[in-house]
């Protein structure tokens, strides 16, 4: 008997020119601007990136912006990322921050929480401001930063919520008041609205960010991301989908059969791929499709990212002036036609 061939998952996922690749609204820009204006009544940024893309997540007009302010990154939503401690991923992270603080957070994680706050209680007893201390937070959309605040409040003062959280970006759209989140010494926390890059630096990065949930669902089609899952699930473990179909490369086959076991079914019974998009979507981002980080981690990860974002700050300065020239010539043959 013919032994079965093995699967082969696919190694590169293929660029897609038709996914755009900027998300920056105008309640980004403007809520940059104000946290920008707030800077001198902070002493703390917390700083939240998504564990699951870690690279990905980073947004360096924090760094450019949000300066001369001590500042720790908190890696969320670390249940997300892995089923259990991963504490080699988390080292290689650390050293890429040396000597900045870094913790790693499930909001449901009272121990996670506390190490937030002791850090936050080091820095306001080294302010010793007689008001309290003032701290802000940031990050990309719906990287957990309002969860992160309830959270902080919950273990720091024993209150309920505080702010609104929800699973799609933009939840927050404005910096309202301060929280306070821990009593001795006296802390106070500023929610403010998720912040996205300007330029995405090519489609993967920003199927990724789509993936987690950092962009607006409306904006990749649903059954693009889920052949990027598939093709990112096939790279960890093909089994992961085994209840629904054996290893595949082919996101019609996987959503098809998985549309007629789970009852998504469209007039006529026929198969409804978008649901089944969104549904497997789903299950990713609760942790159900597997738990794994999406970004490369590795010991030169992230100077190889700041390298490249010194390339893109070139291009998207090339690309800003040669829409400029365009503009300025488009207007000259204008007032040409008129002569
Ligand atoms: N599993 C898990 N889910 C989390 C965690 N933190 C946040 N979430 C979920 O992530 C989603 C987004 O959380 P939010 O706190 O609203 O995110 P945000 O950064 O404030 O979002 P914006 O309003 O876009 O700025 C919600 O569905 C949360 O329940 C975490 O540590 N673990």
């Amino acid at each position: 008997m013919a032994s079965p061939v093995a699967f082969i998952p696919r190694a590169t996922f293929p660029p897609i020119e038709s996914i755009v690749k900027s998300y920056f609204l105008g309640h980004h820009k403007s809520g940059l601007t104000k946290m920008r204006q707030l800077l001198g009544s902070v002493e703390l940024i917390i700083e939240c990136r998504d564990y699951r893309v870690p690279l990905s997540s980073r947004n360096p007009m924090f760094e450019k912006n949000l300066i001369g302010r001590e500042r720790m990154i908190v890696y969320t939503k670390r249940d997300l990322g892995a089923e259990s401690l991963d504490e080699k991923t988390r080292e290689t992270i650390r050293r890429w921050h040396r000597p900045q603080k870094v913790l790693f957070t499930d909001c449901n994680s009272d121990s996670d929480i506390k190490k937030v706050i002791k850090y936050a209680k080091d820095i306001a007893k080294s302010v010793d401001n007689v008001l309290g201390t003032r701290m802000m937070l940031a990050g990309m959309p719906n990287v957990g930063k309002s969860s992160l605040l309830n959270a902080l409040r919950r273990v720091g003062m024993g209150k309920g919520k505080a702010a609104i959280t929800g699973g799609q970006p933009g939840v927050t759209r404005s910096i309202g008041t301060t929280v306070r989140i821990c009593s001795d010494p006296d802390i106070m926390l500023l929610d403010t609205p998720g912040v996205f890059i300007p330029y995405v630096p090519n489609t993967e990065t920003m199927l990724k960010l789509a993936l987690v949930g950092c962009v607006k669902d409306t904006l990749i089609d649903p059954i693009t991301l889920c052949d990027y899952l598939l093709f990112r699930v096939n790279l960890v473990d093909p089994k992961l989908y085994s209840a629904y179909n054996p290893p595949t490369n082919d996101i019609t086959q996987l959503l098809t059969a998985t549309a007629l076991q789970t009852g998504r079914l469209g007039k006529g019974g026929v198969p409804d791929l978008t649901a089944t998009a969104i549904w497997l979507i789903q299950r990713y981002r609760s942790g159900d499709l597997g738990r794994f980080i999406l970004d490369d981690v590795d010991p030169e990860a992230f100077d190889r990212r700041i390298q490249e974002e010194a390339k893109e700050g070139l291009s998207a300065n090339q690309m800003r002036k040669e829409a400029k020239a365009e503009r300025a010539a488009h207007k000259a043959s204008k007032a040409s036609n008129l002569d």
